[in-house]
Protein backbone atom coordinates (compact mmCIF):
# COMPACT_ATOMS: atom_id res chain seq x y z
CA UNK A 1 0.00 0.00 0.00
CA UNK A 2 1.21 3.75 -0.80
CA UNK A 3 0.38 7.04 -0.51
CA UNK A 4 1.15 8.71 -3.65
CA UNK A 5 1.39 12.93 -4.26
CA UNK A 6 2.12 14.77 -7.18
CA UNK A 7 3.14 18.13 -6.34
CA UNK A 8 3.53 20.97 -8.75
CA UNK A 9 4.28 18.71 -11.81
CA UNK A 10 4.86 19.65 -15.02
CA UNK A 11 5.57 18.12 -18.06
CA UNK A 12 6.94 19.53 -21.54
CA UNK A 13 7.45 18.45 -25.00
CA UNK A 14 10.65 20.53 -26.23
CA UNK A 15 8.83 23.98 -26.03
CA UNK A 16 5.34 23.09 -25.45
CA UNK A 17 4.10 22.38 -22.39
CA UNK A 18 1.42 20.14 -21.74
CA UNK A 19 1.00 19.81 -17.70
CA UNK A 20 0.88 22.92 -16.05
CA UNK A 21 1.21 22.21 -12.54
CA UNK A 22 -0.73 19.12 -10.64
CA UNK A 23 -1.37 18.74 -7.50
CA UNK A 24 -2.91 15.72 -6.25
CA UNK A 25 -2.66 13.71 -3.51
CA UNK A 26 -3.90 10.04 -3.58
CA UNK A 27 -4.25 8.04 -0.42
CA UNK A 28 -3.56 4.87 0.45
CA UNK A 29 -5.57 2.04 -1.07
CA UNK A 30 -7.50 4.64 -2.98
CA UNK A 31 -8.86 4.48 -6.40
CA UNK A 32 -8.00 7.73 -8.43
CA UNK A 33 -9.91 7.80 -11.51
CA UNK A 34 -8.38 11.08 -14.06
CA UNK A 35 -10.72 11.73 -16.52
CA UNK A 36 -10.66 14.48 -19.61
CA UNK A 37 -11.09 15.34 -22.99
CA UNK A 38 -8.84 13.79 -25.49
CA UNK A 39 -5.65 15.50 -25.72
CA UNK A 40 -5.77 16.68 -21.41
CA UNK A 41 -2.92 15.12 -20.15
CA UNK A 42 -4.06 12.23 -18.74
CA UNK A 43 -1.55 9.34 -20.46
CA UNK A 44 1.36 11.79 -19.86
CA UNK A 45 0.55 12.16 -16.03
CA UNK A 46 0.16 8.97 -15.88
CA UNK A 47 3.25 7.47 -17.97
CA UNK A 48 5.11 10.34 -15.58
CA UNK A 49 4.27 8.44 -12.44
CA UNK A 50 4.82 5.08 -14.00
CA UNK A 51 8.68 6.67 -15.12
CA UNK A 52 7.87 6.29 -18.38
CA UNK A 53 8.37 9.90 -18.95
CA UNK A 54 10.67 12.50 -17.21
CA UNK A 55 9.01 15.71 -15.85
CA UNK A 56 10.22 18.93 -16.71
CA UNK A 57 9.83 19.84 -12.72
CA UNK A 58 8.03 19.09 -9.67
CA UNK A 59 7.59 16.31 -7.61
CA UNK A 60 6.26 12.59 -7.70
CA UNK A 61 6.26 10.75 -4.23
CA UNK A 62 5.55 7.50 -2.89
CA UNK A 63 5.16 7.57 1.26
CA UNK A 64 6.91 10.37 1.30
CA UNK A 65 9.93 9.74 -0.94
CA UNK A 66 10.75 10.92 -4.42
CA UNK A 67 10.67 8.38 -6.96
CA UNK A 68 11.23 11.70 -9.64
CA UNK A 69 14.75 9.73 -10.67
CA UNK A 70 14.07 6.30 -10.43
CA UNK A 71 14.18 3.82 -13.10
CA UNK A 72 10.43 2.71 -14.23
CA UNK A 73 11.59 -1.24 -12.93
CA UNK A 74 12.63 0.56 -9.61
CA UNK A 75 9.27 2.40 -8.57
CA UNK A 76 7.54 -0.50 -7.40
CA UNK A 77 4.51 0.72 -9.62
CA UNK A 78 2.68 -1.84 -12.33
CA UNK A 79 1.05 -0.39 -15.37
CA UNK A 80 -2.03 -1.97 -17.42
CA UNK A 81 -2.06 -0.55 -20.69
CA UNK A 82 -4.83 -0.41 -23.21
CA UNK A 83 -3.72 -2.88 -25.95
CA UNK A 84 -2.57 -4.85 -23.11
CA UNK A 85 0.93 -6.21 -24.71
CA UNK A 86 0.72 -9.40 -24.25
CA UNK A 87 3.32 -11.39 -25.79
CA UNK A 88 1.64 -13.58 -27.97
CA UNK A 89 4.18 -16.61 -28.32
CA UNK A 90 3.69 -17.15 -24.45
CA UNK A 91 0.94 -19.11 -22.37
CA UNK A 92 -0.99 -17.10 -20.15
CA UNK A 93 1.20 -18.12 -17.25
CA UNK A 94 4.28 -17.20 -18.79
CA UNK A 95 2.67 -13.90 -19.63
CA UNK A 96 2.14 -13.59 -16.10
CA UNK A 97 5.24 -14.62 -14.75
CA UNK A 98 7.47 -13.03 -16.90
CA UNK A 99 8.57 -9.89 -15.53
CA UNK A 100 8.79 -11.83 -11.88
CA UNK A 101 11.12 -13.68 -14.31
CA UNK A 102 13.58 -10.94 -15.75
CA UNK A 103 13.81 -9.55 -12.00
CA UNK A 104 15.48 -13.09 -11.49
CA UNK A 105 13.00 -14.46 -9.33
CA UNK A 106 13.14 -18.72 -8.12
CA UNK A 107 10.51 -20.62 -10.10
CA UNK A 108 8.69 -21.90 -7.45
CA UNK A 109 7.79 -18.68 -5.90
CA UNK A 110 6.53 -17.16 -9.65
CA UNK A 111 4.82 -20.62 -9.82
CA UNK A 112 2.63 -19.75 -6.48
CA UNK A 113 2.44 -16.17 -7.11
CA UNK A 114 0.48 -16.73 -10.87
CA UNK A 115 -1.03 -19.75 -9.35
CA UNK A 116 -2.75 -17.51 -6.84
CA UNK A 117 -3.51 -14.47 -9.31
CA UNK A 118 -4.95 -17.15 -11.69
CA UNK A 119 -7.31 -17.91 -9.00
CA UNK A 120 -8.34 -14.50 -7.88
CA UNK A 121 -8.67 -13.54 -11.91
CA UNK A 122 -10.63 -17.01 -12.50
CA UNK A 123 -7.98 -17.70 -15.29
CA UNK A 124 -7.06 -21.46 -14.19
CA UNK A 125 -8.70 -23.01 -16.79
CA UNK A 126 -6.67 -20.81 -19.19
CA UNK A 127 -3.31 -21.26 -17.92
CA UNK A 128 -1.65 -23.26 -20.82
CA UNK A 129 -3.40 -20.93 -23.11
CA UNK A 130 -1.91 -18.54 -25.77
CA UNK A 131 -3.90 -14.97 -26.18
CA UNK A 132 -4.73 -15.98 -29.45
CA UNK A 133 -6.89 -18.18 -27.31
CA UNK A 134 -8.56 -16.42 -25.53
CA UNK A 135 -11.68 -13.88 -25.71
CA UNK A 136 -11.07 -9.87 -25.03
CA UNK A 137 -12.24 -9.98 -21.68
CA UNK A 138 -9.74 -13.23 -20.63
CA UNK A 139 -6.86 -10.92 -22.36
CA UNK A 140 -7.91 -7.81 -20.31
CA UNK A 141 -7.75 -9.82 -16.87
CA UNK A 142 -4.06 -11.76 -17.75
CA UNK A 143 -3.11 -8.08 -18.53
CA UNK A 144 -4.35 -7.50 -14.29
CA UNK A 145 -2.37 -10.72 -13.36
CA UNK A 146 0.75 -9.61 -14.58
CA UNK A 147 0.34 -6.52 -12.80
CA UNK A 148 -0.78 -8.52 -9.53
CA UNK A 149 1.72 -11.15 -9.15
CA UNK A 150 3.79 -8.41 -8.75
CA UNK A 151 2.59 -7.08 -5.68
CA UNK A 152 3.29 -3.69 -6.43
CA UNK A 153 2.37 -0.21 -4.37
CA UNK A 154 0.31 1.12 -7.11
CA UNK A 155 -1.51 0.48 -9.82
CA UNK A 156 -1.93 2.01 -13.14
CA UNK A 157 -4.47 1.45 -15.63
CA UNK A 158 -4.27 3.57 -18.86
CA UNK A 159 -8.04 3.43 -20.84
CA UNK A 160 -7.66 -0.57 -19.82
CA UNK A 161 -11.48 -1.21 -21.02
CA UNK A 162 -11.57 0.54 -24.46
CA UNK A 163 -10.99 -2.16 -26.62
CA UNK A 164 -13.85 -4.32 -24.75
CA UNK A 165 -17.64 -4.11 -25.92
CA UNK A 166 -20.24 -2.30 -24.60
CA UNK A 167 -21.91 -4.92 -22.50
CA UNK A 168 -18.27 -6.57 -21.22
CA UNK A 169 -16.70 -3.19 -20.20
CA UNK A 170 -19.31 -2.77 -17.73
CA UNK A 171 -19.08 -6.05 -16.33
CA UNK A 172 -15.12 -5.50 -16.01
CA UNK A 173 -15.68 -2.21 -14.12
CA UNK A 174 -16.67 -4.09 -11.74
CA UNK A 175 -14.85 -6.62 -11.73
CA UNK A 176 -11.53 -4.46 -11.12
CA UNK A 177 -12.90 -1.99 -8.65
CA UNK A 178 -14.06 -4.88 -6.34
CA UNK A 179 -10.16 -6.73 -7.35
CA UNK A 180 -8.90 -3.00 -6.29
CA UNK A 181 -11.15 -2.98 -3.20
CA UNK A 182 -9.83 -6.64 -2.48
CA UNK A 183 -6.53 -5.85 -2.80
CA UNK A 184 -6.55 -2.53 -1.23
CA UNK A 185 -3.86 -1.15 -3.72
CA UNK A 186 -3.55 2.57 -4.51
CA UNK A 187 -4.80 2.89 -7.71
CA UNK A 188 -4.56 5.71 -10.67
CA UNK A 189 -6.69 4.87 -13.35
CA UNK A 190 -7.18 6.63 -16.75
CA UNK A 191 -10.50 7.31 -18.79
CA UNK A 192 -12.18 9.66 -21.40
CA UNK A 193 -15.40 7.98 -20.19
CA UNK A 194 -16.49 9.72 -16.78
CA UNK A 195 -19.57 7.11 -16.58
CA UNK A 196 -16.60 4.50 -15.79
CA UNK A 197 -14.67 7.34 -13.42
CA UNK A 198 -17.99 8.30 -12.05
CA UNK A 199 -18.91 4.33 -11.09
CA UNK A 200 -15.22 3.44 -10.18
CA UNK A 201 -13.75 5.41 -8.68
CA UNK A 202 -13.34 6.82 -4.70
CA UNK A 203 -12.02 10.30 -6.22
CA UNK A 204 -12.23 11.85 -9.83
CA UNK A 205 -9.27 13.99 -11.00
CA UNK A 206 -11.32 16.59 -13.78
CA UNK A 207 -8.31 17.63 -16.42
CA UNK A 208 -8.32 19.99 -19.11
CA UNK A 209 -6.39 21.42 -21.02
CA UNK A 210 -3.20 19.83 -18.49
CA UNK A 211 -4.25 21.77 -15.44
CA UNK A 212 -6.99 20.10 -12.63
CA UNK A 213 -9.99 21.44 -12.82
CA UNK A 214 -11.96 19.98 -9.55
CA UNK A 215 -10.93 16.85 -7.49
CA UNK A 216 -13.52 15.45 -5.78
CA UNK A 217 -15.87 12.06 -4.45
CA UNK A 218 -17.77 11.64 -7.68
CA UNK A 219 -20.92 13.06 -6.20
CA UNK A 220 -19.37 15.86 -5.15
CA UNK A 221 -17.85 17.02 -8.91
CA UNK A 222 -22.02 15.99 -9.80
CA UNK A 223 -23.76 17.86 -7.06
CA UNK A 224 -21.44 20.73 -6.63
CA UNK A 225 -19.37 21.25 -9.71
CA UNK A 226 -16.44 24.13 -9.53
CA UNK A 227 -16.86 25.60 -12.94
CA UNK A 228 -18.57 24.92 -16.24
CA UNK A 229 -15.88 22.72 -17.61
CA UNK A 230 -17.08 20.16 -14.76
CA UNK A 231 -20.72 21.30 -14.77
CA UNK A 232 -20.46 19.41 -18.53
CA UNK A 233 -18.79 17.17 -18.60
CA UNK A 234 -19.81 15.21 -15.72
CA UNK A 235 -23.33 13.72 -16.52
CA UNK A 236 -25.27 11.89 -18.81
CA UNK A 237 -27.19 14.12 -20.78
CA UNK A 238 -25.55 16.85 -20.18
CA UNK A 239 -26.03 19.62 -17.46
CA UNK A 240 -28.63 22.27 -19.34
CA UNK A 241 -26.84 25.84 -19.39
CA UNK A 242 -29.60 28.75 -19.49
CA UNK A 243 -27.29 32.30 -20.12
CA UNK A 244 -29.98 35.79 -20.46
CA UNK A 245 -33.10 37.06 -18.16
CA UNK A 246 -33.53 33.83 -16.90
CA UNK A 247 -30.23 33.69 -15.49
CA UNK A 248 -29.97 37.52 -14.91
CA UNK A 249 -32.81 37.01 -12.83
CA UNK A 250 -31.04 34.71 -10.80
CA UNK A 251 -28.04 36.72 -10.74
CA UNK A 252 -25.94 34.76 -12.59
CA UNK A 253 -24.40 34.75 -15.62
CA UNK A 254 -25.59 31.24 -16.61
CA UNK A 255 -27.17 28.87 -14.86
CA UNK A 256 -27.58 25.43 -15.01
CA UNK A 257 -30.16 22.53 -14.83
CA UNK A 258 -29.67 18.77 -14.52
CA UNK A 259 -32.00 16.89 -17.00
CA UNK A 260 -33.66 15.07 -13.69
CA UNK A 261 -33.89 18.90 -12.19
CA UNK A 262 -36.93 19.95 -14.53
CA UNK A 263 -40.03 18.69 -13.67
CA UNK A 264 -42.82 18.04 -15.56
CA UNK A 265 -45.75 20.27 -14.56
CA UNK A 266 -48.84 17.92 -15.42
CA UNK A 267 -50.98 20.04 -12.86
CA UNK A 268 -51.57 23.63 -14.27
CA UNK A 269 -48.87 25.29 -12.02
CA UNK A 270 -46.20 27.57 -13.25
CA UNK A 271 -43.05 26.83 -15.16
CA UNK A 272 -41.12 27.71 -18.28
CA UNK A 273 -43.69 26.47 -21.04
CA UNK A 274 -42.09 25.28 -24.83
CA UNK A 275 -42.88 22.49 -27.17
CA UNK A 276 -41.68 18.90 -27.08
CA UNK A 277 -39.44 18.56 -30.06
CA UNK A 278 -38.81 14.69 -29.51
CA UNK A 279 -39.05 12.42 -26.97
CA UNK A 280 -37.54 8.59 -26.22
CA UNK A 281 -39.65 6.61 -23.83
CA UNK A 282 -37.43 4.23 -21.92
CA UNK A 283 -40.44 2.87 -20.03
CA UNK A 284 -38.70 3.46 -16.70
CA UNK A 285 -37.95 7.10 -17.98
CA UNK A 286 -38.94 9.58 -20.77
CA UNK A 287 -35.62 11.64 -22.08
CA UNK A 288 -37.59 15.04 -23.32
CA UNK A 289 -36.03 17.52 -25.63
CA UNK A 290 -38.18 20.56 -25.63
CA UNK A 291 -37.83 24.23 -26.92
CA UNK A 292 -38.48 26.88 -24.31
CA UNK A 293 -38.19 30.20 -26.39
CA UNK A 294 -36.38 31.93 -23.38
CA UNK A 295 -33.82 29.51 -22.63
CA UNK A 296 -33.07 27.42 -26.00
CA UNK A 297 -33.63 23.63 -26.16
CA UNK A 298 -33.81 21.58 -22.77
CA UNK A 299 -32.94 18.25 -21.92
CA UNK A 300 -35.68 16.72 -19.31
CA UNK A 301 -35.55 13.53 -17.97
CA UNK A 302 -39.10 12.91 -16.65
CA UNK A 303 -40.87 9.93 -15.17
CA UNK A 304 -42.03 7.26 -17.18
CA UNK A 305 -45.57 8.21 -16.53
CA UNK A 306 -45.13 10.82 -18.32
CA UNK A 307 -47.09 10.79 -21.60
CA UNK A 308 -45.91 14.01 -24.19
CA UNK A 309 -45.45 13.43 -27.29
CA UNK A 310 -43.71 15.76 -29.87
CA UNK A 311 -45.56 19.25 -30.51
CA UNK A 312 -46.96 19.02 -27.47
CA UNK A 313 -46.60 21.53 -25.11
CA UNK A 314 -44.88 21.07 -21.95
CA UNK A 315 -44.23 23.19 -18.27
CA UNK A 316 -41.29 22.34 -17.16
CA UNK A 317 -40.51 23.77 -13.32
CA UNK A 318 -36.74 23.85 -12.04
CA UNK A 319 -36.42 22.53 -8.69
CA UNK A 320 -34.21 25.40 -7.33
CA UNK A 321 -32.44 23.89 -4.82
CA UNK A 322 -30.80 22.14 -7.49
CA UNK A 323 -29.97 24.80 -9.65
CA UNK A 324 -26.24 26.15 -10.41
CA UNK A 325 -25.59 29.17 -10.44
CA UNK A 326 -22.05 30.56 -12.62
CA UNK A 327 -20.37 33.75 -12.99
CA UNK A 328 -19.13 35.46 -16.20
CA UNK A 329 -16.04 33.31 -15.44
CA UNK A 330 -17.69 30.38 -15.56
CA UNK A 331 -17.20 29.67 -11.99
CA UNK A 332 -19.88 28.31 -9.86
CA UNK A 333 -20.88 30.97 -7.34
N1 LIG B 1 5.81 12.57 -27.39
C1 LIG B 1 5.11 13.70 -27.52
N2 LIG B 1 5.64 14.78 -28.13
C2 LIG B 1 4.94 15.94 -28.25
N3 LIG B 1 3.70 16.12 -27.77
C3 LIG B 1 3.12 15.09 -27.15
C4 LIG B 1 3.78 13.83 -26.99
N4 LIG B 1 2.94 12.99 -26.32
C5 LIG B 1 1.81 13.70 -26.10
N5 LIG B 1 1.92 14.95 -26.59
C6 LIG B 1 0.89 16.03 -26.49
O1 LIG B 1 0.57 16.19 -25.13
C7 LIG B 1 -0.82 16.46 -24.95
C8 LIG B 1 -1.41 15.46 -23.97
O2 LIG B 1 -1.41 14.15 -24.56
P1 LIG B 1 -1.97 12.88 -23.79
O3 LIG B 1 -1.73 11.69 -24.66
O4 LIG B 1 -1.43 12.86 -22.43
O5 LIG B 1 -3.52 13.20 -23.74
P2 LIG B 1 -4.72 12.29 -23.26
O6 LIG B 1 -5.54 13.12 -22.36
O7 LIG B 1 -4.22 10.99 -22.73
O8 LIG B 1 -5.49 12.06 -24.62
P3 LIG B 1 -6.35 10.77 -25.17
O9 LIG B 1 -7.56 10.67 -24.31
O10 LIG B 1 -6.66 11.19 -26.57
O11 LIG B 1 -5.43 9.59 -25.08
C9 LIG B 1 -1.45 16.41 -26.33
O12 LIG B 1 -1.60 17.72 -26.79
C10 LIG B 1 -0.43 15.65 -27.14
O13 LIG B 1 -0.47 16.07 -28.48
Amino acid sequence: MARVELQDLRKSYAALEVLHGINVTIEDGEFLALVGPSGCGKSTLLRTIAGLESISAGEIRVDGRAINDLAPRDRDIAMVFQNYALYPHMTVAANMGFALKLAGMPAAEIDKRVTSAAAILDLERYLARKPVALSGGQRQRVAMGRAIVRAPKVFLFDEPLSNLDAKLRVSMRAEIRDLQKRLQTTTVYVTHDQVEAMTMADKIVVLNGGKVEQVGHPLELYRKPANLFVATFIGSPQMNLITGALAAGMQATTIGVRPEHLRVVTDGGHGWTGTVASAEYLGSDTYLSVDVPEAGRLQVRADGAVDLRPGDRAVLAPMIEHVHRFDGNGKAI
